[in-house]
């Protein structure tokens, strides 16, 4: 399998007409893990989230995987705060990745039930998956995100809107995903998340990365005053 990884950036920038809504940026990530994007709201988590996945376009700056970019699409996922369902059942929907990968339909079932089970949605697997409840559509949204297993896998706020329970059952995912080599760069509004999630942190303020670091000292020393600010919960604009 062909490493994706590391991914640079190198001064991207995404525009809105003449509008900078992120950049430039400049960022390196490697290796396993967990990178968490914070900052205020309108700081541009989302845009740069899309900018490095490729479904934004970059207005200028560069990015980087290890590998040619055809093949590094195939090995990332992105999760949406608000998770998209295909109109047909839970199994359908977490199968559909391993189908469109060529994937012959006995074993993407198998597969696509394992996967449920794993997120505890082994009950709900006929159920029609737009009825789900939200923490049940986030963890469907999870388990087609991974089966395909990506090296790379980008969530944009995935516990918005979500009770503590459901909350720390999709941490679990995450945390599983991260152990079995999955890296993961996930934006959160939670601090508490956060601080349970980062092994590093890429801090935006006004589009662009104002601070960050690995978790074990950005956390308990932020290099600067908005970063502490923010961390307090003081509002930082
Ligand atoms: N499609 C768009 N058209 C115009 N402006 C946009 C668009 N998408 C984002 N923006 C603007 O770009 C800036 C960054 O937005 P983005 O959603 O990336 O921030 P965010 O940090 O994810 O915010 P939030 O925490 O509120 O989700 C904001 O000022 C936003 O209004």
């Amino acid at each position: 399998m062909t490493r994706i990884l590391p991914l640079v950036a190198e001064a991207v920038v995404s525009r809105r007409g003449p509008r900078v809504l992120v950049g430039p940026v400049d960022l390196s990530i490697d290796g396993p893990g967990i990178t968490v994007v914070i900052g205020p709201n309108g700081a541009g988590k989302t845009s740069l989230l899309s900018l490095l996945h490729g479904t934004a376009r970059l207005a200028s700056g560069k990015i980087r995987w290890a590998c040619p970019i055809e093949d590094a699409r195939h090995e990332q996922a992105f999760v949406f705060q608000r998770p998209v369902m295909l109109r047909r059942s839970v199994i359908d929907n977490i199968a559909y990745p391993l189908l469109i990968r060529g994937v012959p339909k006995r074993d993407a079932m198998d597969r696509a039930h394992e996967a449920a089970k794993r997120v505890g949605l082994g009950a709900l697997t006929r159920r029609f998956a737009p009825r789900l409840s939200g923490g049940e559509q986030q963890k469907l949204a999870l388990a087609r995100a991974l089966i395909a297993k990506p090296q790379v896998l980008f969530l944009d706020e995935p516990c918005a809107s979500l009770d503590g329970r459901a909350m720390r059952e999709i941490e679990d995912i995450l945390q599983i995903a991260r152990t079995e080599g999955t890296r993961l760069i996930l934006s959160t509004h939670d601090m508490g998340q956060a601080r349970r999630l980062a092994d590093d942190v890429l801090f935006l303020l006004h589009g662009k990365l104002h601070d960050g670091g690995p978790a074990d000292t950005f956390f308990p020393s932020p290099a600067t005053p908005q970063a502490r600010a923010f961390l307090e919960g003081d509002i930082v604009e």
